[in-house]
C-alpha cells in the first residue's frame, strides 16, 4: 500500500509534490510554494561525519507556531529513568501478557513502563514499555524528545503516520522512530507490543567482524517511507514526552505537513523474517550476540547501551552440544519478549510460562537459562538436525541494570512462581 525507500541510514530524498524539494541547497531564500525549511538534527552538528545525523524538512508551516505545552498528568504508567522503585530486586522476573483494555485506549494511553536504566537527563540508558491498545490515535500525535523508539508489535498491525511518511508495521516487523519525530498510531483492532525507548546513541547495524560484508540484518531490507502530508486545518493534540513527563498542546492544523524531505534521519521498518540468522555448524551454542539486529553503542567498546537481539526460526545442527541457551550469569542485563510461538529455553507450561505478549527480566549477574524440563529434554535429545519453527523471541540487552517500575513489581501479571521453573534438577553424581 505505502511506498518505501530501501536502506539503513542512507541519504534519502523524497517529495510528495513535484518541485517541492530544493535542488543543490538546503535552505533557499524562498523554498518552492512558500514551504518552510527546517533542519531536524539528532546528532550534534560536530559529530564525525559517519555518525552525523540530520534531515531537512520542507513544511507548510514552521513547527515553531504553537502555544505553550502544559503538563499532562493523567498517564502515570508511562515512566522514565531514573526509575526510583527501591530496592531493586536481584530476582528473576516474568510477566503474563497485559490484557487489552476494554475502555477506548490508544497507543499513548496504553503504554506501561516495565523498567529502565540510565537517565533521560544525561541521555544514557533505555526504558522498556509494553503497550496494549484498542483505539487509533485520533487527531493526536506523540513525540518523545527523550529518546528514539524501537517498536516491536506482538499483536495487531500498526499504521504509523509520521512527519516523514507512513508505514505499515505488522507483528514480525519492527519500527524505529527517531528521537523527537511526531507520529500517530492507527490500529484496526486490538494491538499489543513492546517499545524500547533509547535515550542513548541511536540504534545502528552492528559491525560484522569476521562474518564479513554480508549477513544478519542487511541494510537494504530496511524501509523508510516516502514523503507524505495532509492538508488539514483542524485541531490536533500534540503530546510530547520531555524529561520523563508528558506535556501537551493543541495545534490548529495537522503537524503532518512535510511535503518533501532529504537526509539520513528517517523512521524505518524492518521485516525480521529478512534477518540472515547465522549459527553453529559444528558444536556449542554460540553467544546470542550472533543474533543482534541493531545496537546502540555506549562509550565502552562492545558494551552496548542496548542491543536488540532476536531468536528467529533456525536450524539446529550442532553435534555433541547442549542446544538450548546455556545456564548463564551475565554482567549485561536482559529483558525478553515473545512475539509468537515458544522460546527454546522455556518449555510450554500449563497456565503460565513464557508466552507471546509476556516478558521476562534477568538482571546483572543473576543466574538464568533453560528450565528443568527443557534441560532434561535437551540432554536426552537425539541430536539429528532439527528446525526450530514458528517462533520469534527477542531481547533488549543493556550494560546497566534494568530497574523494574513499581507497576512491574506489583502487577497481577507478574508470575510470582517464576523461580519454580528451575526446581527439580537432579544433582550430579560423582564417582565414589
Ligand atoms: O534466554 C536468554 O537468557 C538469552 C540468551 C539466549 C542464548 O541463546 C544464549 C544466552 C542468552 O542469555
Ligand atoms: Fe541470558
Amino acid at each position: 500500500m505505502h511506498r518505501y525507500q530501501t536502506g539503513f541510514g542512507n541519504h534519502f530524498q523524497s517529495e510528495a509534490v513535484e518541485g517541492a524539494l530544493p535542488v543543490g541547497r538546503n535552505s533557499p531564500q524562498r523554498p518552492a510554494f512558500g514551504l518552510y525549511a527546517e533542519q531536524f538534527s539528532i546528532s550534534a552538528f560536530t559529530m564525525p561525519r559517519a555518525e552525523n545525523m540530520r534531515s531537512w524538512l520542507y513544511r507548510m508551516r514552521p513547527t515553531t507556531s504553537h502555544r505553550a505545552f502544559e503538563l499532562f498528568t493523567a498517564l502515570s504508567r508511562f515512566e522514565s529513568a531514573p526509575i526510583t522503585h527501591e530496592p531493586v530486586t536481584p530476582n528473576r522476573l516474568r510477566w503474563n501478557p497485559l490484557a487489552v483494555p476494554e475502555e477506548p485506549t490508544d497507543f499513548v494511553d496504553g503504554m506501561v513502563t516495565f523498567g529502565g536504566n540510565g537517565d533521560v537527563g544525561t541521555g544514557a540508558g533505555i526504558a522498556i514499555h509494553l503497550y496494549a491498545a484498542n483505539t487509533s490515535m485520533d487527531r493526536r500525535v506523540f513525540q518523545s524528545s527523550d529518546g528514539e523508539l524501537l517498536i516491536v508489535p506482538q499483536e495487531g498491525t500498526l499504521h504509523l503516520d509520521t512527519e516523514m511518511g507512513r508505514m505499515e508495521v505488522p507483528p514480525g516487523y519492527i519500527a524505529l522512530i527517531p528521537r523527537g519525530m511526531r507520529f500517530a498510531v492507527r490500529i484496526g483492532g486490538p494491538a499489543r507490543g513492546y517499545v524500547c525507548e533509547n535515550y542513548g546513541t541511536p540504534f545502528r547495524l552492528p559491525d560484522l567482524g569476521p562474518i564479513g560484508a554480508n549477513g544478519l540484518a542487511n541494510p537494504r531490507d530496511f524501509e523508510a517511507p516516502v514523503a507524505w502530508f495532509e492538508d488539514v486545518d483542524e485541531p490536533y493534540e500534540w503530546v510530547q514526552k520531555f524529561q520523563g513527563r508528558l506535556w501537551s498542546t493543541t495545534l490548529d492544523h495537522s503537524p503532518f505537513d512535510v511535503v518533501a524531505w532529504h537526509g539520513n534521519v528517517a523512521p524505518c521498518r524492518y521485516d525480521l523474517a529478512r534477518f540472515n540468522t547465522i549459527g553453529s555448524i559444528s558444536f556449542d551454542h554460540p553467544d546470542p550476540s550472533i543474533f543482534t539486529v541493531l545496537t546502540s553503542p555506549s562509550e565502552i567498546p562492545g558494551t552496548a547501551n542496548c542491543d536488540f537481539v532476536i531468536f528467529p526460526p533456525r536450524w539446529m545442527v550442532a553435534e555433541d552440544t547442549f542446544r538450548p541457551p546455556w545456564f548463564h550469569r551475565n554482567v549485561m542485563s536482559e529483558f525478553m519478549g515473545l512475539v509468537h510461538g515458544e522460546y527454546d529455553a522455556k518449555a510450554k507450561q500449563e497456565g503460565g510460562g513464557f508466552v507471546p505478549g509476556g516478558a521476562s527480566l534477568h538482571n546483572q549477574m543473576n543466574g538464568h537459562g533453560p528450565d528443568a524440563e527443557t534441560t532434561r529434554r535437551a540432554m536426552e535429545a537425539d541430536l539429528a538436525p532439527m528446525k526450530i519453527t514458528d517462533t520469534l523471541a527477542f531481547m533488549f540487552e543493556s550494560r546497566w541494570v534494568i530497574r523494574p517500575t513499581s507497576f512491574a513489581m506489583t502487577t497481577a501479571a507478574r508470575q510470582d512462581d517464576y523461580d519454580d521453573c528451575w526446581s527439580g534438577f537432579p544433582k550430579a553424581r560423582l564417582p565414589e
